[in-house]
Formats: C-alpha cells, sequence, structure tokens
C-alpha cells in the first residue's frame, strides 16, 4: 500500500474516539496501515500533539477490542499521529494545516497522497471540501480521496446541493460516502452467499420467492443525539441509507465481474427499479410511528417527547415500515417489507427472505426461510420442512443453521464495520461505499415520503416501548397474506409461555 496522509477533521469529537482511532490501530495491529502514514487530527480545540496522542490512546484502551496491554509497538503507533487546531470557516488554518501535511510528508518522505475524513456535523463538509480545494491541500501529485460521514443531505435537493460542491473539488471516483451497514460482514456477504451457492442463485427471484423481510429494530432510544435526531427521524437517519442499501444488495443481479463498478451499477439498476411511491398513496405503503414510555429488558424507559432536547410535541417518527416494490423483471410483484425503529423489543438486524409455498399437502406447513442475521449475530439459518417422529410424524419447520461467526474465528478478531471501510478507503476500493447514482435515486424515492409527512398526509402511530412498533405495520403485511417473522429466540420463548 503505498504511504499517505490522513487528515481527519473532527479528530476531538465522538465517532473518532468511539471508532475510527480503535479502528485505525486494529488495521496497524493487522498491518493494514501504510508504512510510513502520516496522520493529523484537527478540531477547535487547543492541544499539542502530545496531548491529542494521549487522547487517541485512551480511545484505544476504553474502545479497541483488541487492546491488552501497551507495548513498544503503541508508542511507534502514536509517533505518526499529529495535532493542528483548525476552524473550518477559517481558511488561514487550512494554510497552516498544509504546512504541517508537507513539513511531514518532508519529514517521512512521503508521496502526496492525501486522505481526508470529515467525521464533522453536515453543514461543514461542503465548507470543508471548497477549503481543500481553495488553500491547495488538494493540489496533490499523488492521489487525493474523500471520506465524508452521514447524513448526505437533508432531502433530495440538499443532497443535491451538497454533491454539487463536492463536485468542485473531487471527482466521483475520489469521494468515499460512508453507509457504515456495507462494512457489516453479513452485508458484505450477501453477494457471495448468490454468487457461491448455485442452489441460492437459481431461487434469487419472483418465481421462488413471495416476499423479503428486511429489519433493523433498535432497543436504544435517541440517546444524546436529539439535536439531530428530532430533525431527521427515522426515515433519513435508517430508511434513506441503510435499508434502502441492504435492499439494493439483497436484490441486486450478480454482476460479470465483481468489481466495485460493476456491483455499484446492478446496485443503480435496483434503486432505479423501485416503484416510486405518490406522496397521495404514502399512507398505503408506509407505516410512521413514535415511541411512548414502556419497558425494556425490565427496564422503565421514557417515551420520545419526554427524552431530553426533544421538542414536547414532536412529531419526528422513530418508526418506519414500508412496502417497496422493484419493478423489474426479477422482482414485479414480490413485496419488500422495509422496518426499523427505536426502542423495539429487540436489537437485530436481519434479513429473512421467505419462499413460495407451493406444496399441496393435505396438512398446513411453513414455508421455507433464508434468515441472514447481520447484527449482533453473523448467522445464516435456512427454514425447511420435516417430519417429526415425535409427534405422529407431522411435518414441522426445523432450522439449519450456518453460524458464520464460527467459521471467521472468534467473534473480536472479525473487523468491525469501520475497519473494513477505513482500509477499503486506503486501498482506494469503493465498493462498500454509497455511490452518488444510488443516494440521488434514495432521496428520489423517499421525498414523496418526506412531503406526505409534512403536510401530514398518513396517520401517526404511537407504539410502547419495548414492543414490535405499531400494529399497523403488521397490517401492510396482513394485506398481501404475510407476517413479519420473529427472532427464533422470540419465537421460542413466545412457545414456552404459551405452553406455561
Ligand atoms: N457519533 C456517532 O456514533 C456517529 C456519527 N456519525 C457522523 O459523524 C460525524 C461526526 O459525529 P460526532 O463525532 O458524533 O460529532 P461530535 O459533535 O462528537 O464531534 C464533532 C467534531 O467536529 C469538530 N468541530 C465542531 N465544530 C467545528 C468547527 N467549527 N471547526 C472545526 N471542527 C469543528 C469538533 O471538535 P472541536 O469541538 O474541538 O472543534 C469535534 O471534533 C457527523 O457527521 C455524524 O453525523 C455517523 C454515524 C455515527
Ligand atoms: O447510522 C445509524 O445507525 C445506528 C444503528 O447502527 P447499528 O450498527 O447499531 O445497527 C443508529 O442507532 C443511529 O441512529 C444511526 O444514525
Amino acid at each position: 500500500m503505498e504511504s499517505m496522509t490522513f487528515v481527519l477533521f473532527g479528530a476531538t469529537g465522538d465517532l473518532a474516539k468511539r471508532k475510527i482511532f480503535p479502528a485505525i490501530y486494529n488495521l496497524y495491529l493487522d498491518q493494514k496501515l501504510p508504512q510510513p502514514i502520516s496522520v493529523i487530527g484537527l478540531g477547535r480545540s487547543n492541544l499539542s500533539h502530545i496531548n491529542f496522542q494521549e487522547k487517541v490512546k485512551e480511545s484505544i484502551i476504553t474502545f479497541s477490542r483488541r487492546f491488552e496491554h501497551e507495548t513498544a509497538e503503541m508508542g511507534d503507533f502514536l509517533n505518526a499521529f499529529r495535532y493542528n487546531t483548525l476552524d473550518v470557516n477559517n481558511t488561514g488554518d487550512y494554510q497552516k494545516l498544509l504546512h504541517l501535511v508537507k513539513q511531514r510528508e518532508e519529514e517521512l518522505q512521503i508521496k502526496e497522497n492525501r486522505m481526508f475524513y470529515l467525521s464533522v456535523a453536515p453543514e461543514f463538509f461542503d465548507i470543508i471540501a471548497l477549503n481543500i480545494r481553495d488553500s491547495g491541500l488538494g493540489a496533490t501529485n499523488g492521489w487525493k480521496r474523500l471520506m465524508i460521514e452521514k447524513p448526505f443531505g437533508h432531502d433530495l435537493q440538499s443532497a443535491r446541493q451538497l454533491n454539487k460542491k463536492l463536485s468542485s473539488a473531487f471527482e466521483e471516483e475520489e469521494i468515499y460516502r460512508i453507509d457504515h451497514y456495507l462494512g457489516k460482514p453479513m452485508v458484505q456477504n450477501l453477494e457471495a452467499l448468490e454468487f457461491a451457492n448455485p442452489v441460492l442463485q437459481s431461487i434469487w427471484n419472483k418465481k421462488h420467492i413471495a416476499n423479503v423481510q428486511i429489519t433493523a429494530s433498535e432497543t436504544v432510544g435517541v440517546e444524546k443525539r436529539a439535536g439531530y435526531y428530532d430533525q431527521a427521524g427515522a426515515i433519513r437517519d435508517m430508511v434513506q441509507n441503510h435499508m434502502l442499501q441492504m435492499l439494493m444488495m439483497t436484490a441486486m443481479n450478480l454482476p460479470k465481474k465483481i468489481n466495485a463498478s460493476e456491483i455499484r451499477n446492478e446496485k443503480r439498476k435496483v434503486i432505479e427499479a423501485l416503484l416510486p411511491v405518490k406522496k397521495e398513496d404514502v399512507h398505503t405503503q408506509i407505516v410512521r410511528g413514535q415511541y411512548i414510555s414502556g419497558e425494556i429488558n425490565g427496564q422503565r424507559v421514557p417515551g420520545y417527547k419526554d427524552e431530553t432536547g426533544v421538542d414536547s410535541d414532536s412529531n419526528t417518527d422513530t418508526f418506519i415500515a414500508a412496502r417497496v416494490w422493484i419493478d423489474n423483471p426479477f422482482w414485479s410483484g414480490v413485496p419488500f417489507y422495509i422496518r426499523t425503529g427505536k426502542r423495539m423489543r429487540e436489537k437485530s438486524t436481519r434479513i429473512v427472505i421467505e419462499f413460495k409455498n407451493t406444496l399441496d399437502l393435505n396438512q398446513k406447513v411453513e414455508p421455507n426461510l433464508l434468515i441472514i442475521e447481520i447484527s449482533p449475530g453473523e448467522n445464516v439459518s435456512l427454514q425447511l420442512n420435516s417430519k417429526n417422529p415425535m409427534n405422529n410424524g407431522n411435518i414441522e419447520p426445523v432450522r439449519i443453521n450456518f453460524s458464520c461467526e464460527d467459521s471467521v474465528g472468534n467473534g473480536s478478531e472479525v473487523p468491525e464495520a469501520y475497519e473494513r471501510l477505513i482500509y477499503d478507503a486506503l486501498i482506494g476500493d469503493s465498493t462498500f461505499f454509497a455511490h452518488w447514482k444510488e443516494v440521488e435515486l434514495s432521496w428520489e424515492w423517499v421525498q414523496p415520503i418526506l412531503d406526505a409527512f409534512d403536510e401530514n398526509l398518513l396517520p401517526f402511530h404511537e407504539y410502547s416501548s419495548g414492543s414490535y412498533g405499531p400494529d399497523a405495520s403488521n397490517s401492510l403485511l396482513l394485506e398481501n397474506g404475510f407476517k413479519w417473522w420473529l427472532d427464533e429466540k422470540i419465537q421460542e420463548n413466545k412457545e414456552k409461555l404459551l405452553l406455561k
């Protein structure tokens, strides 16, 4: 890998502390960092290089699952870090930054390859990109790349405006838009599941699949992010990006060649084929909700409106369920259901593929299911039907489980999303980053939903914390003769409860 400078805007922030520094450290341990590397942290806080290195060390000790004890290697690692005080609006500060970047490039004899990572509030994305261009930081004789955090815009128009500004400083190939769901091992495994298994490949279409259910439910509430979340809601926070990215990854056709441009091309075809929902019809395809107080894991939790920083009459959505139709020859007529919410019964991200039931037995049998657990566990299981000799030979569903954690080693060795994504960006592989076309088309699909929310054209449901969301989300599936498939463990528990 080529030597480079890694410039981190927002180096004193929460994301840097919890995710970025530990990820860089883990890459260092795995010898996946270029040698030498210069890392320059930026923020308005007044820190010396040593203070900054101490902060990086603290974050690694606290948040890296690989940290055991301090070694001489840690010293070498920290030695690559420098700090520069910078206010994003102050053009003079970019000149000081340029001076430090060049000084380190000369000291370390590294090429002018520059990675700029924007871990700052979204309102700063454009101003930073323009200053990188205008200050000369972007005028390198090596490569330059921009890693950019979410959210990418607040709606279709603002996303387009932002992209226009970024494009005046960076080419599309130089922009790495992070969607951390694309860094999750099981999301990355989706193409391999289909690609490497002819059995699955042959049935991955409307002829055999009855519906697809993509869930990302969380038990946490809004936490300390009310300022951002109350303006965003689940529709912007999760649906426009993570949920639609998972949908694209599930429904895309296998490209002839597995590379970034082919995969992104196939994903784009899926998002392009989504049936638009007219503002007036949003109420027929989308369910929105907001959590009220309830119990999670035996603990009483407050309702959304009572959370710190939330407006007491806020009508921000903390839950969304949607029925999505893909109008192409492979998927037309197959509903894709997506569902995401905060303060739900379980923390679970998973994709359930329900196969069509074509058998004509005297007995009602459950459909075959392929269940892809994305997090917290990484697992694939298949629900088949089999005779149960202990129950008069009745046909009953059995689950065949393939734990991916077992096959890749113990959980702590599996690289986390940020590690994977930072590594990919360092080597210039943009496969698991969102292309502008995907982002724009996602906003295009979401925009009428935002408009309908603004004009209050659909019901606003409350749901108890610790539940599965509003009942209306069940109706969305019932209308097509389906139901949400719940987590296996929950099902087992329910059965036990019924037996009591
Ligand atoms: N935290 C998380 O879990 C996640 C965050 N994100 C995204 O990552 C980005 C960063 O989030 P997060 O770390 O939580 O935010 P924080 O508020 O914790 O950190 C913001 C950073 O920006 C710096 N900053 C603020 N104002 C300025 C300024 N005028 N000039 C220069 N630097 C400034 C702050 O440094 P200082 O105060 O020293 O100036 C700080 O380093 C956001 O886009 C967020 O949406 C995405 C997914 C998850
Ligand atoms: O991007 C976000 O994702 C998290 C959920 O991520 P996960 O990896 O824990 O599933 C969500 O809590 C947050 O609101 C959102 O901004």
